[in-house]
Formats: C-alpha cells, sequence, structure tokens
C-alpha cells in the first residue's frame, strides 16, 4: 500500500472539493483530491448541468408553438428526444474538461480515482493508497432519497442520475416529489411531448414564497403538466412502460416513474465513527464548517443546509481561510440565493415575505412591483410576474421574484444583501432602457413613494421653496 502524506486531502471531486483544491493548490498547499465516481460530481454530470442543457432543449420546442402574438405561426415540432438527450450530453463534454483529472493535475493536485473511507482522525485508505493529512474536507455530496415506499423496489424508476441516460421518449412521466428537481423535470418533459403528472405529498415548490410559487405553478398547470398536492405516494406498482402510483388522494397510471423526494448525504462510505465526525443524517458542522474532529471539516450538500452548487463552492472558498492561513472564518447562509429554472423562473436570496414579518414584524416594509408595468417584459411578451423585497430600517433583508430571467435578476439582490447595503444603493442606479432588470429599481423607487409623494411635509417645503425661487 501506498502511504501519502498531505498538508490536506479532499474526499470529492464535485463543486465544493474541486472549488477548494483548486484554490488551496494554488495557493500553496500540498492537496491530494479523491473522487470515487466521476469528476466533477452530480452538478456536472447528473444535476445542473443536465437539467439545464434538458430545459434549453425543451425552451426551444416551446418558441415554436407560442408565436402566435408576434406574428410568427405556431408549428407542432418534431421532437427528437434522443436528440435533446444528445445535446445534454454534449453540453456535459463541453463543460467536463474543467473538472478534469488533467487539469487538476496542471494546478498541483493530487488526484485520486477511488473512494476513500476513514481509518482513524487522520487518515484515509482509499484503493491502494493510505492517506495522512493535516486536514480533511469531507465534500462527498448527496444521492437521491429513495423513500421506503411499498412496491417500489419491484418496479423500474428512475433517479436524477439515470433520466439523463433515458433515450426514448416517455409517453407519460410520473414524477414523485413536486421540488424543484420535480418541476424542472416536469417543464422540461412536458415541452419534450411527454404528458407529466407530479404527484405533491404537501406543497409543489413549498420552499418557496406560496404567492409566487403559486405563479410559476399556474404557468406550469396552463401547459399541460397535472400537478398533484397533498397527495402522498403510499403504493407503486406495475412494470416497464406501465406504472401505478397510489396515492392518498387517487391512482396515477403512467409509462415511467422519476423519484425526486429530495437528497440524502453520501456519508455511507466514509467510516465517520473511526475519525470521531458525528453524524446525523448529514454531517454535523458549526457555522465554521469544523465537524467534531477539529482536522476535519465538511462542506457542500454533505454537511446538510442548502444544497446548492454555488453554496458548495462558497463553502470551498470559506475553508481556504481556517485550513491555510489559521485564521477564523464563519459560513453565512442569510445572503443565500437561489433559483428554480421553470419558465417563469422563481428566485430567493434572503428572508421570504412570511419569515420577514416573523423575524420584524411591523418594522418589515414590503416593496412590490409587477412585470406587466416593465416595458422590456410587455415587448417580450413576459409579463407575468413580480418582484418582493423586503426592506427593514432602510436596508433588504430579502427578495423574491418570479418571471422571466428571474434566476439573473435576483443576483443584484443577493449583492446588496451580501454586503448589508441601504435600498438607496438600488434606487440611485440608472439601469439601460429597457431592461427588465428595471423591476429592481422600480421596487426600490416604491421604498421613497410614500416618503416624497404622500408626505404634507414635502410638499410644504416644495410649496414654500417655489414662493422665493426666481
Ligand atoms: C437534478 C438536479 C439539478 C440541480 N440543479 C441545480 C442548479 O440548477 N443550481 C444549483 O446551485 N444546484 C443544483 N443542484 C444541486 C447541486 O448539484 C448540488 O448542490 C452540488 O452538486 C453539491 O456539490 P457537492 O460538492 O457538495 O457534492 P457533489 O457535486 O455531489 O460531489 C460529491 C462528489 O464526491 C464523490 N464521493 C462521494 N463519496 C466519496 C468517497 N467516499 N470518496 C471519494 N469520493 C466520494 C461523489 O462521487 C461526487 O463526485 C441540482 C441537483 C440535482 C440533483
Ligand atoms: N435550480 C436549482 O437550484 C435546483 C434544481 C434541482 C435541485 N436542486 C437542489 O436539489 C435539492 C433536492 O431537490 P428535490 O426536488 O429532490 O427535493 P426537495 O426536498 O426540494 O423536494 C422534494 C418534494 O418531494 C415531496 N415528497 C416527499 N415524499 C413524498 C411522497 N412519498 N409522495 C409525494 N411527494 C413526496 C416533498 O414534500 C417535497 O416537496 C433541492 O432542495 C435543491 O437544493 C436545486
Amino acid at each position: 500500500m501506498e502511504v501519502i502524506k498531505t498538508d490536506v486531502l479532499v474526499i470529492g471531486a464535485g463543486s465544493g472539493g474541486l472549488s477548494f483544491a483548486a484554490g488551496a493548490s494554488q495557493m500553496g498547499a500540498d492537496v491530494t483530491l479523491l473522487e470515487g465516481h466521476r469528476m466533477g460530481g452530480d452538478c456536472l454530470n447528473f444535476g445542473c448541468i443536465p437539467s439545464k442543457a434538458l430545459i434549453a432543449a425543451g425552451k426551444h420546442a416551446h418558441a415554436m408553438t407560442t408565436g402566435g402574438a408576434f406574428g410568427v405561426t405556431p408549428v407542432q415540432p418534431k421532437i427528437d428526444y434522443a436528440g435533446a438527450k444528445a445535446h445534454v450530453q454534449k453540453v456535459i463534454e463541453t463543460i467536463a474538461p474543467v473538472d478534469s483529472k488533467e487539469r487538476f493535475e496542471g494546478l498541483g493536485v493530487r488526484v485520486i480515482r477511488e473512494f476513500g473511507a476513514f481509518t482513524d482522525k487522520d487518515t484515509v485508505v482509499a484503493g491502494n493508497y493510505r492517506i495522512t493529512a493535516r486536514r480533511i474536507v469531507i465534500a462527498t455530496g448527496s444521492s437521491p432519497f429513495v423513500p421506503p415506499i411499498p412496491g417500489l423496489a419491484d418496479v423500474p424508476y428512475y433517479t436524477n442520475e439515470t433520466i439523463f441516460d433515458l433515450m426514448e421518449r416517455p409517453d407519460h412521466l410520473i414524477i414523485i416529489g413536486g421540488g424543484p428537481i420535480g418541476m424542472e423535470m416536469a417543464q422540461a418533459h412536458v415541452r419534450l411531448g411527454c404528458k407529466v403528472t407530479v404527484i405533491e405529498a404537501a406543497k409543489a415548490m413549498g420552499k418557496d414564497d406560496p404567492e409566487l410559487a403559486a405563479i410559476v405553478l399556474r404557468n406550469l398547470r396552463a401547459e399541460g403538466i397535472e400537478i398533484v398536492e397533498g397527495a402522498k405516494a403510499e403504493k407503486v406498482s406495475g412494470k416497464a412502460g406501465d406504472v401505478t402510483v397510489q396515492t392518498d388522494k387517487g391512482t396515477h397510471t403512467g409509462t415511467h416513474l422519476l423519484m425526486a423526494v429530495g437528497r440524502k448525504a453520501n456519508i455511507e462510505r466514509l467510516s465517520l465513527d473511526a475519525a470521531g465526525v458525528k453524524h446525523d443524517r448529514a454531517i454535523k458542522v458549526g457555522a465554521d464548517l469544523r465537524t467534531t474532529n477539529r482536522k476535519v471539516y465538511a462542506i457542500g450538500d454533505v454537511a446538510g443546509g442548502l444544497q446548492f452548487t454555488h453554496v458548495a463552492g462558497y463553502h470551498g472558498a470559506t475553508v481556504i481561510r481556517p485550513i491555510l492561513f489559521g485564521l477564523m472564518a464563519k459560513a453565512r447562509t442569510d445572503h443565500i440565493p437561489w433559483a428554480t429554472y421553470t419558465d417563469p423562473e422563481l428566485a430567493q436570496v434572503g428572508l421570504t415575505e412570511a419569515e420577514a414579518r416573523k423575524k420584524h414584524g411591523s418594522a418589515l416594509e414590503v416593496l412590490r412591483f409587477e412585470y406587466d408595468e416593465n416595458d422590456r417584459a410587455i415587448t417580450e411578451g413576459k409579463t407575468d410576474g413580480l418582484i418582493k423585497v423586503m426592506v427593514v430600517k432602510g436596508r433588504p433583508v430579502g427578495a423574491s421574484i418570479v418571471g422571466a430571467q428571474a434566476g439573473e435578476l435576483i443576483a443584484l439582490w443577493a449583492l446588496v444583501i451580501a454586503n448589508k447595503l441601504k435600498i438607496g444603493a438600488v434606487a440611485n442606479m440608472v439601469a439601460p432602457y429597457p431592461i427588465l432588470g428595471e423591476i429592481s429599481k422600480r421596487a426600490a423607487g416604491q421604498y421613497y413613494v410614500p416618503r416624497l409623494f404622500d408626505s404634507p411635509m414635502v410638499k410644504k417645503v416644495v410649496a414654500l421653496i417655489q414662493r422665493y425661487v426666481p
């Protein structure tokens, strides 16, 4: 067995592990990186990238059927589902070199393509290697959680790890779970010519502001997706091409089944007990991302909390400070944005209206602006949407956007909240005309409407000054 001594061992080459490894190695640390499956992890291979590539294929199909109002005769597109999947694979292959073993070796990282498991507090065995490290970063991500629904084990089903390899178009896709995976996949598939039923135990898009989620769901239903809420999948039966899901609200039969009911942290292979790293369903960490073993950190999906690529990357950057420089660092959560890439998109940063009201009570002001008052949205025929900005004592504490390009538009508010800027910073901005982004400025402007336009004092001052101005 080959023995390696290294400054930092990173376990997992997904969004979190790669961010840390690239930074730490380029700053001079001796970094060893383990990856037991595919370089790039979930995001590149089974998550963000393939899902957004399939959504892009669906958008093309949808555009062909919706041009009537623009004087462009709608046509029924001929869908080559395997062609759409080929696009997905091509996109993965295009991005893959950035996450590859070769690129990381070029950055000076020792990359070992094996799964790792702890044997003691600072040692990990991976294949034929025994690696001792001064610090260890666990970045092993998460996998699809498949609940023990009676009958499920005997029926063929897909998860995010297998659906992108399916080449024959499902006639009728049943999706269990109405979270972001379920809703993004539902819309991509309905646009690619599948019948789609989503079965959701509680509320679809239940982690988002309900007013904004309702706008997405109305649009998805209008495209023909059947969304059954408050229906828990209780039994699954059937065979390939004929699958039945029984819920407490009724029975649904389709040709294919996709499970999208959340994630489980990848901790089974790690032998965490040998290292004294405590966990429940995920690894237990403090705000400093340190585990109960002070030499070991956990970042990204495996640390529980928000499960997004940008969070894993942010965690990776955060633990550079303590590991390389011996400095304190804490991961914040109040400034983390997220977006669901349905059409319309739904994006959030900071507190939702309900969370802000609970925390700040009557000190909260909610600023709103609708897309149908934005000139660019009108030109594009994308008027279904709105922004809400939650403001306390002149500072935004949250923003929620539903509508075209909400994921792009939320970035401005992520900047504002990350830097604790005042609402005036956005109101002072001059936005080029006509862009959708003006909705942010107009929402910010709402803060001043009662203060400037509805104030008797302002009116008095203006009248007085006007009397003396020559
Ligand atoms: C369908 C889908 C769509 C998504 N879309 C988005 C999106 O649009 N935007 C967004 O921000 N997030 C999205 N996500 C979430 C995002 O993919 C994850 O949050 C992100 O990949 C987490 O990064 P990570 O580094 O923690 O883990 P991962 O990317 O999962 O990487 C972990 C790596 O560790 C490896 N590994 C596991 N155990 C071991 C071991 N013992 N030894 C060695 N290696 C090991 C795994 O093989 C894996 O490659 C999506 C997820 C899914 C499933
Ligand atoms: N655009 C993005 O950023 C994006 C896209 C996809 C995934 N993700 C990440 O991946 C994570 C996982 O996504 P997800 O959609 O799998 O999980 P999720 O936890 O967000 O949603 C799962 C849904 O399944 C429902 N459910 C659970 N058991 C059920 C049952 N027996 N019957 C019917 N419904 C049931 C839950 O009520 C929940 O609404 C997300 O939380 C997010 O962090 C992000």
